[in-house]
């Protein structure tokens, strides 16, 4: 897999270069111009048939807005008409091209739409993917800025809306296989989006239960099948698992499977995840209601086979319950609050 080396982002032009290749620029946002209205595809549209709308060239790099295994997400700006997306820079042109094809096979407003596939000047066949943006961030960025635990309100809001997502993922037979806060994107008007496909498979049994995925988000049988249901597993009850952990932070404000300050080594993690206690017992009587430790209880059962569907947790009463004015409002609130920059 070729490297790329990313150079400082103060310079003005950000150039990334691949060794003993032609390098390739994302230069930084210029002064502010007159603007077309952006010509933006209908939403039919396939990534691939899109892809040749758009050129590197034709946006400017505003900001980071992440970095990850895989490469380092940008907001970028349209030249031409001023529209903002994220931009992608991959590593492995391979894995944009697998992660943009299985973004091609959805088209749900609760998964990050990718507009196009753009080829970067380089023989390494590194890619980038242009995104939708979601001006909110991740919602560990969320997280961070709040300054710790979501109100409930908002949480069941997260619930219900990555709910949707996984229905519309699952009934594609798509798997996520990471499902975690850096991978729920929010945006200012209270929206939220499932993120990064970039390990995401789609199901053909049988399902090889181990692989990769974010230690600490992965199910008790990605571990150790055998001792948790037994057979391969189920991807999709595996989302339902980071789906839990997922609400569980959000509710407590920190990683709730370790004790706070515990260093999450793997081992720590997966004594945590496969021996520990039932995960919903870690809130406390009158910390949460009752509707929110039942839902996570449904979602943390470690022998997959007894593990709430996605179908079943969208009835729960702590999604299915709640006000959805009042939650939506309280998510939006809070991703606003945690979006616009502190007062002097
Ligand atoms: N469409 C987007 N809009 C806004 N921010 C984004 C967007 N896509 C990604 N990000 C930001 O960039 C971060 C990394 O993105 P992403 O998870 O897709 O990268 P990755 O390299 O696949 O990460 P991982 O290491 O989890 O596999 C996210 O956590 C988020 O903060």
């Amino acid at each position: 897999m070729a490297l790329i080396r990313e150079k400082r982002l103060t310079q003005v032009n950000l150039s990334l270069h691949v060794p003993s290749r032609a390098p390739f620029q994302l230069e930084a946002a210029a002064a502010p111009r007159r603007c077309q209205p952006p010509p933006l595809t209908s939403s039919t549209t396939t990534p691939a048939s899109r892809s040749s709308q758009f050129r590197l060239a034709d946006f400017e790099r505003v900001a980071v807005l992440g970095r990850g295994n895989s490469g380092t997400v940008y907001k970028v700006r349209h030249r031409e008409t001023c529209a903002l997306y994220a931009l992608k820079l991959q590593h492995a042109g391979d894995a944009a091209a697998a992660e943009a094809d299985l973004l091609g096979r959805v088209a749900s407003p609760y998964v990050v739409r990718c507009h196009a596939v753009l080829a970067l000047e380089s023989a390494s066949g590194d890619a980038a993917l242009l995104l939708e943006l979601a001006d909110g961030g991740s919602l560990d960025g969320v997280m961070r800025r709040h300054g710790g635990a979501f109100p409930e309100e908002a949480v069941a809001e997260v619930a219900a809306q990555a709910l949707s997502a996984l229905a519309h993922l699952h009934a594609r037979r798509v798997a996520h296989l990471d499902v975690k806060p850096a991978n729920l994107l929010a945006t200012t008007d209270g929206d939220v989006k499932v993120a990064d496909l970039g390990i995401a498979r789609v199901v053909a049994a049988p399902f090889a239960a181990a692989g990769a995925g974010t230690a600490a988000y992965m199910s008790p049988e990605r571990f150790d099948p055998e001792a948790h249901g037994g057979g391969c597993g189920d991807p999709f009850a595996a989302d339902v698992w980071g789906l839990g952990v997922t609400v569980l932070e959000l509710a407590v404000g920190r990683y709730p499977l370790l004790l706070a300050g515990q260093r999450p080594s793997w081992a720590a993690l997966m004594c945590a995840i496969c021996f520990g206690e039932q995960p919903a017992a870690l809130v406390a009587d009158g910390e949460a209601s009752l509707e929110l430790r039942g839902f996570v209880a449904a979602c943390l059962r470690k022998d997959y086979r007894k593990r709430a569907s996605v179908a079943e947790l969208l009835a729960h009463p702590f999604v299915a319950g709640r006000d959805v004015a009042a939650s939506r409002r309280a998510l939006r609130r809070l991703v606003a609050e945690a979006s616009s920059p502190p007062s002097s």
